[in-house]
């Protein structure tokens, strides 16, 4: 059922966060990953959203935290088995996502075979920019995301590299997992990741569309 709530403030709702990995050639090769033959996904819980205004928290147990700038898609009509010709009515709008990931404790899950929540699941590992409308994006195939830190410049890409098509993704993804109205999936990340230290400043955006700002701050508790 259509919820109330205007979807630009989806990342409030408390829905799922769906990322996509290994989605561009050039970072699955800066990474050593393999290509998948299949789109490969994880979720992040929705408390995993930061907005601009709060810092991002690098948590107590990593030394690695890894910007990935990526291009969100919020669904605006729920979606179940939806085939590709059919998976664009189903899109409300873009926003831009950062897939912030301790790459220490993802090599560290990896290696043991455990599954990836500490890595990519923790609490601000998702800051999200304000909610763009489709109506102001023709092609979302056609953008260029980029991020900065402290200035320089660390990603930039063309969802145009994607390997797998959005329509693609929605109905791949669609045919496993139920996708809600104010879901979001996150399309994966170009190449050029890195480490981002405490007090960094990440500033990140979609050309011509968008920008956001964010400062990283060490998480003090330790249980
Ligand atoms: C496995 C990954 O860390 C890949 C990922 O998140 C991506 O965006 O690619
Ligand atoms: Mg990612």
């Amino acid at each position: 059922m259509a919820s109330s709530k205007p979807l630009a403030t989806f990342w409030e709702w408390g829905k799922n966060i769906i990322c996509v990995g290994r989605n561009y050639a050039e970072h699955a090769k800066e990474m050593k990953y393999t290509l998948p033959v299949k789109p490969l996904f994880f979720l992040k819980p929705s408390s995993a959203y930061v907005r601009e205004g709060s810092p991002i928290v690098r948590p107590y147990y990593c030394r690695k935290l890894h910007h990935e700038v990526e291009l969100g898609v919020v669904i605006g009509k729920r979606a179940q088995e939806v085939p590709q010709e059919a998976a664009m009515g189903h899109v409300a709008g873009y926003a831009l996502c950062l897939d912030m990931t301790a790459r220490d404790a993802q090599e560290e899950c990896k290696a043991k075979g455990l599954p990836w929540t500490l890595a990519k699941g923790f609490s601000t590992s998702c800051p999200v920019s304000d909610f763009v409308p489709k109506e102001r994006v023709p092609d979302p195939h056609q953008l260029k995301i980029w991020l900065k830190v402290n200035g320089e410049l660390r990603q930039e890409g063309h969802t145009s590299a994607m390997v797998f098509s959005i329509p693609y993704l929605i109905s791949y993804i669609s045919g496993i997992v139920t996708l809600e109205e104010g879901d979001v999936i996150l399309t994966g990340s170009p190449k050029g990741v890195s480490a981002v230290q405490e007090k960094d400043e990440i500033e990140a955006g979609i050309e011509g569309l968008l920008s956001m700002r964010f400062h990283v701050v060490q998480q003090k508790y330790r249980p």
